[in-house]
């Protein structure tokens, strides 16, 4: 275990300084595309690994209490019996980080997680999700409404336009506020890297949300148009190093939005491992944001251990 990270006084100097050299994340991004392989003996290993650090995402207008449900149970059996068993784990160690769903389904997900026998967390999406388009009061009780419900983690999403016009002062206090407002839940700020216009402020705004005392910082809502990419997760995991050093505070990092695939998983363990270590790959610090990978990392899994090819449609809804 380690201690949560309480935040700084906000350093306007530290933040205001910090420039990204775009071509230069761009070709880091190469080398480690081009040089770094999972070799394929290990492939399950990692994708097993994945799992557990993925946060199951329903987001829809038409979530109800039996498609949360569902999701439930395949947040506490995310393998089928015989892929289980074929890996040699005990059914029920393994599950996802977390179920991740909004404010007015945090109930029924805690309802149903319980029934299970299961204490998978829930974590809910808050702040307006996904453009934060109303005002701080109202923000601030969305989250002590879905923490009231049982929400042990918090998703919410910066304030863009303050991010855009450099206001990171005022930022930084509407972050601290919905801190507050988390209690002992722990807050994933969502940075929604595709409207922040450049690397710069993507870095800035992982500093500034690190100091206001997140827990964890996400790229994305899922409903930009440009979501997590991988030049835009090295630039948060180097300010998350950068806050490390300073402050000796571990924060967690979450891609979210459009991954969809085992090779994309991949692609972001590897991207965790080179630039935080191993120790960044586990579920206290890494959750990946999906709602439509699980499906295919069984499907993988499956096709290793059995040698066979399976459709999408063959697998248990994920
Ligand atoms: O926070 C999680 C995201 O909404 C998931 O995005 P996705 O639906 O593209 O997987």
């Amino acid at each position: 275990m380690f201690e949560r990270n309480s935040g700084i006084p906000i350093d306007l100097g530290w933040v205001s300084r910090s420039c990204v050299n775009e071509q230069a994340v761009k070709g880091r991004i190469q080398d480690l595309l081009s040089s770094r392989f999972v070799h394929p003996d290990h492939q399950i290993d990692w994708l097993a690994r994945s799992i557990q650090c993925i946060d199951l995402t329903t987001l829809a207008g038409d979530d109800c209490p039996s498609n949360v449900e569902r999701l439930c149970s395949k947040a506490a059996s995310p393998l089928s019996d015989n892929v289980i068993g074929s890996l040699g784990i005990n059914h029920g160690l393994l599950t996802t980080g977390a179920v991740c769903v909004y404010p007015a389904r945090v109930a029924n997900a805690c309802q149903g997680l319980k029934r299970i026998g299961t204490n998978i967390p829930v974590a809910s999406v808050a702040t307006g999700f996904p453009t934060g388009q109303t005002s701080l009061k109202i923000r601030i009780e969305e989250i002590k409404f879905a923490v009231k419900d049982g929400a042990k983690e918090i998703d919410i999403v910066i304030n863009r336009e303050l991010a855009l016009g450099q206001k990171w002062g005022e930022l930084y206090n509407e972050l601290v506020e919905m801190r507050k407002a988390c209690g002992e839940s722990h807050m994933k700020s969502i940075l929604a890297v595709g409207e922040l216009c450049n690397l710069t402020n993507v870095y800035r705004a992982s500093l500034v949300a690190m100091m206001a005392g997140s827990d964890f910082i996400k790229t994305s809502t899922g409903k930009e148009t440009v979501n997590a990419t991988l030049p835009i997760g090295l630039v948060m995991c180097r300010a998350i190093r950068a806050y490390n050093r300073k402050t000796g505070f571990k924060v967690g990092f979450k891609p979210a939005g459009g991954i969809r695939t085992s090779k994309d998983v991949i692609q972001w363990m590897t991207l965790m491992k080179e630039e935080l270590g191993d120790e960044y790959l586990t579920p206290e610090l890494f959750r990946i944001g999906a709602s439509a990978l699980l499906n295919d990392i069984e499907r993988n899994i499956a096709s290793h251990i059995t040698g066979d090819y399976f459709l999408a449609e063959e697998m248990p809804m994920a």
